[in-house]
C-alpha cells in the first residue's frame, strides 16, 4: 500500500512520470496535481490495467486534498530553462511554487518523503528544508532533491566512449549539485575501471556537467529534458518505494547532510566542508536515508578532489540563496 502524489503531473516531465508510476505495481494510490489540465492527463492514464487508483486534484484549493496521506511526494512543478539560461535564472519563478508545494505537503503529510526534481535544485531543496523546519516537521532523512538524471547521463555517455562497457549496469558516482560545476562525476570510481586519456578525462567530465544544456539547445526553446527526466525520477521513486517495503536500495542524491551526521563527515574532509547539503550516494530504508555509503576516497584523483572544492564554492551561493528566500519572506 503505496501513496504517491505528483505535484506538477501535467507537465513535460509530470505527464511521462506519471505513466511510469501508474506502471510501478506497489503503488496503489496516485494523485497527480497541477494548476492546468490534470483531469485529462488523470483520466487517460487511470484507464491503463494496473491496480493503482489516479485522481486528478486541480489548483490549490485541490492541493490540502491531493497531498493528505500520501507516502512519497515528488515535484516537477516549475518552469524549465530555455536556450541561453542558467538553472538559477529559473530561482525566481521555482522557488515560490516549490515553498508553496512543500507547505502544503508539511500540513497535510507531515511524515511524507519529499523528492524535489524543480531547479534550480541545490536552491529548491535548501527551501523546502526551511519550510518544513517553520512548520515544526522537519526530518533531514526525508528530503531528497532528485539527481538521479546525472548518473543516468555518466553510464549513458560513458557508454557512448567505451562500447564494451553496459550502460545498465556501470555506476559513475555523482557527488556535488546538480547544475554545471556543480555535478562531480567521481570516474575513477566506476563500477567498472574506465581507461581514460586526460582529453577523454575532461571531455566526458564536462559533457556530464553540461548534459542538460545538450537537451536544451537541440530543443531550442521547446524546454529541457523531460523524459529521460521521467525515467530518472521513476527509477529514484521506484527506489523509495522498495526502501519503504524494507528493502535496502542504495540511490546518489542531494540531501541535508543532517541526515547521517556521522557518514557526512568523510564528505566533509573531502572538501564539503560546513555544506548543509550535497549530492551523495546513500542507502535507503524505511525512514528514508539510513546511511551515507563510504566513497574508497584513496582511489580518487587530484583532478576530482579539485573539481569538489569548485562544486562546494558555487553550492555554498546556491544553498543561501535557498535559505534566505526563507527566512527573509
Ligand atoms: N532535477 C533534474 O534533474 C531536472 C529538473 N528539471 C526541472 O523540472 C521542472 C519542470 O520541467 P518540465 O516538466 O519540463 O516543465 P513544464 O513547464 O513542461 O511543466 C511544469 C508543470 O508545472 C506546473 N506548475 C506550475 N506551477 C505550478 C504550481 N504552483 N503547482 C503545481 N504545478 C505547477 C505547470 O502547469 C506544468 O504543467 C523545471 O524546473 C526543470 O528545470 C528538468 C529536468 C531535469
Ligand atoms: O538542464 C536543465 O535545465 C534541466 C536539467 O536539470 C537537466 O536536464 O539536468
Amino acid at each position: 500500500m503505496v501513496s504517491v502524489a505528483i505535484l506538477g503531473a501535467a507537465g513535460g516531465i509530470g505527464q511521462p512520470l506519471s505513466l511510469l508510476m501508474k506502471l510501478n505495481t506497489s503503488i496503489t494510490k496516485l494523485n497527480l496535481y497541477d494548476i492546468v489540465n490534470v483531469p485529462g492527463v488523470a483520466a487517460d492514464i487511470s484507464h491503463i490495467a494496473t491496480n493503482a487508483e489516479v485522481k486528478a486534484f486541480l489548483g490549490p484549493t485541490q492541493l490540502a486534498d491531493a497531498v493528505t496521506n500520501v507516502d512519497l511526494a515528488i515535484i516537477p512543478a516549475g518552469v524549465p530553462r530555455k536556450p541561453g539560461m542558467t538553472r538559477d535564472d529559473l530561482f525566481k519563478i521555482n522557488a515560490g511554487i516549490v515553498k508553496s508545494l512543500v507547505e502544503a505537503i508539511a500540513e497535510n503529510s507531515p511524515k511524507a518523503i519529499i523528492a524535489i526534481i524543480s531547479n534550480p535544485v541545490n536552491s529548491t531543496v535548501p527551501i523546502a528544508a526551511e519550510i518544513l523546519k517553520a512548520k515544526g516537521v522537519y526530518d533531514p532523512k526525508r528530503l531528497f532533491g532528485v539527481t538521479t538524471l546525472d548518473v543516468v547521463r555518466a553510464s549513458r555517455f560513458v557508454r557512448d566512449i567505451r562500447p564494451e562497457l553496459d550502460a545498465t549496469t556501470l555506476r559513475v558516482p555523482v557527488v556535488g549539485g546538480h547544475s554545471g560545476n556543480t555535478i562531480v562525476p567521481l570516474l575513477s570510481i566506476a563500477s567498472s575501471p574506465i581507461k581514460l586519456s586526460t582529453e577523454e578525462r575532461d571531455a566526458l567530465t564536462h559533457r556530464i556537467q553540461f548534459g542538460g544544456d545538450e537537451v536544451v539547445k537541440a530543443k531550442d526553446g521547446a524546454g529541457s529534458a523531460t523524459l529521460s527526466m521521467a525515467y530518472a525520477g521513476a527509477r529514484f521513486a521506484d527506489s523509495i518505494i522498495r526502501a519503504l517495503g524494507g528493502e535496502s536500495v542504495v540511490e546518489p542524491t542531494f540531501i541535508p547532510l543532517a541526515a547521517d551526521p556521522e557518514g557526512a563527515k568523510q564528505i566533509r574532509e573531502l572538501g564539503a566542508g560546513d555544506l548543509e547539503f550535497f549530492a551523495v550516494t546513500v542507502e535507503l530504508g524505511k525512514e528514508g536515508v539510513k546511511s551515507i555509503v563510504q566513497l574508497p576516497t584513496s582511489n580518487l584523483t587530484g583532478f576530482e578532489l579539485k573539481a569538489i572544492a569548485v562544486a562546494a564554492e558555487a553550492l555554498t551561493t546556491n544553498i543561501s540563496t535557498g535559505v534566505n528566500f526563507v527566512k527573509n519572506a
